[in-house]
């Protein structure tokens, strides 16, 4: 499976319908996920280009249905829309479901564990005393209550009555009405949890060590909210990771010239991967082994793909020279993939830098220091100049932080592992 989109809804238009704009019949047989039930609008459009399926997060739908009090018409507008969305549901091809699995009970637990091992944690404890990582207990703390307003609804009455009003009565009934509460309370929990390992901490941000050249927009750093945003995006993929021992993901943006329709802006995606074993290998294929094994031919690091290149070769779009493109990578770009970024054309790099300099038996990390001609960006306390888009796009969010609606689209042609 390979993404090809990811888009939020504007001022304007909602995220489905931004979908069309963007990529029109190319939706055929795509998946759509969207993170509230998609309106009418939206729907017809996506249903007749042909879509496989639409899974959506069932909570507040995409014409709120919680402002009764406040505005009755556009409650009974969101109910007749509601029954629109039912009738174009039932008649279509397209799967229009819920998509929502009861996670292993360990995520949570791993995902701290293996978050406060991570550069960005490290590089921040590095200047506490004792070199302790109490921060990142406060920050997750924060992130989970701002992803429950956002994500959940409190009142089970409310929330029972919007599943009613948008067609899943079956879900209002115990024990599917607390299992679907429950699994929607967990994933929120894992999604805080990965998202506080990219912590909101003083005066730690992605900056550059470099003096930046002001003229040239395209070395200058993006908002932090945005960096740590994409950021976010690029540790949930090192999820998916092949290694057991080390999970890397990257994620590739880009900004065009102009301002488009688009809730995020000018950036627009371009690709993701995560490191894995070559594209329809089995688990015992190939070898599994870190440097610490002795023999050099069990060892994994000639045979796993870099999430990087993962990132480059199932991307969706070109990297055009002209435009400012940025990969966002959790640990420090090796030196196999140091000269493909810059080959690539890509501007800058987000990351990780713990390994910068370090030289192992099967993996160095010796080039991205010395790499030149694209700006690279790490998690440093010390903000060297503001950068001019911090100043410029004080209110530009490019998240689904914010109450519009997001979507993501995979499409089944090739395999992302
Ligand atoms: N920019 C990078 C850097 C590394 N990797 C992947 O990360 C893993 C690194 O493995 P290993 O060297 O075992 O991890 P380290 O964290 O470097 O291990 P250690 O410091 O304990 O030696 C490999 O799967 C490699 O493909 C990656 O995808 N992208």
């Amino acid at each position: 499976m390979t993404i090809i989109g990811l888009h939020c809804s504007s001022t304007d238009l909602h995220a489905g319908q931004i979908a069309l704009i963007k990529h029109g019949s190319r939706l055929k047989n795509c998946d759509l996920y969207f993170s509230r039930k998609p309106c009418s609008t939206c729907l017809k459009m996506i249903v007749n280009a042909g879509v496989s399926r639409i899974s959506y997060w069932p909570a507040d739908p995409e014409i709120s249905l919680q402002s009764e009090a406040s505005n009755p018409v556009t409650t009974s507008d969101a109910k007749l829309d509601a029954k629109a969305v039912e009738r174009l549901k039932s008649n279509s091809r397209a799967r229009v479901c819920v998509l929502l699995q009861p996670l292993v009970c360990y995520m949570v637990q791993f995902i701290e564990e293996t978050s406060t091992k991570l550069d960005f944690i490290q590089k921040i404890a590095k200047s506490q005393p004792d070199f302790n990582t109490d921060f990142y207990t406060a920050c997750r703390q924060e992130r989970i209550k701002e992803y429950e307003s956002l994500f959940l609804i409190s009142n089970e009455e409310t929330h029972k009555q919007i599943l009613m009003t948008i067609g899943l009565e079956n879900l209002c009934e115990n024990p599917y009405f607390s299992n679907l509460r429950q699994n929607m309370k967990d994933l929120v929990l894992v999604l805080a949890t990965v998202a506080a390992s990219v912590p909101v901490f003083g005066c730690f941000g992605f900056y550059s060590n470099e003096p930046q050249p002001t003229n040239e927009t395209c070395h200058q750093g993006l908002p932090q909210e945005i960096a740590r945003h994409c950021m976010v995006q690029a540790r949930l993929l090192a999820y998916r990771t092949e290694d057991h021992k080390t999970g890397v993901g990257a994620i590739i943006w880009a900004e065009e010239k102009s301002r488009s329709c688009d809730g995020t802006g000018a950036m627009y995606f371009v690709g993701c991967g995560y490191n894995a074993f070559p594209v329809g290998s089995e688990y015992a294929d190939f070898p599994h082994m870190d440097d610490k094994q002795k023999d050099r031919e069990i060892r994994k690091f000639r045979y796993i793909i870099h999430a990087e290149q993962n990132a480059l070769t199932f991307r969706c779009r070109e990297i055009k020279p002209d435009e400012r493109s940025m990969i966002f990578v959790t640990k420090c770009p090796c030196d196999e993939c140091v000269p493909l970024i810059k080959g690539a054309g890509i501007k800058q790099i987000y990351a990780g830098d713990i390994d910068a300099g370090k030289k192992k038996a099967d993996i160095s990390y010796m080039k991205f220091d010395e790499l030149e001609g694209v700006s690279k960006f790490t998690v440093n306390g010390v903000q060297k100049t503001k950068s001019i888009d911090d100043q410029q796009h004080q209110n530009k969010k490019l998240s689904l932080l914010h109450s519009c609606s997001v979507l993501f689209i995979t499409q089944p042609v090739c395999t992302l592992k």
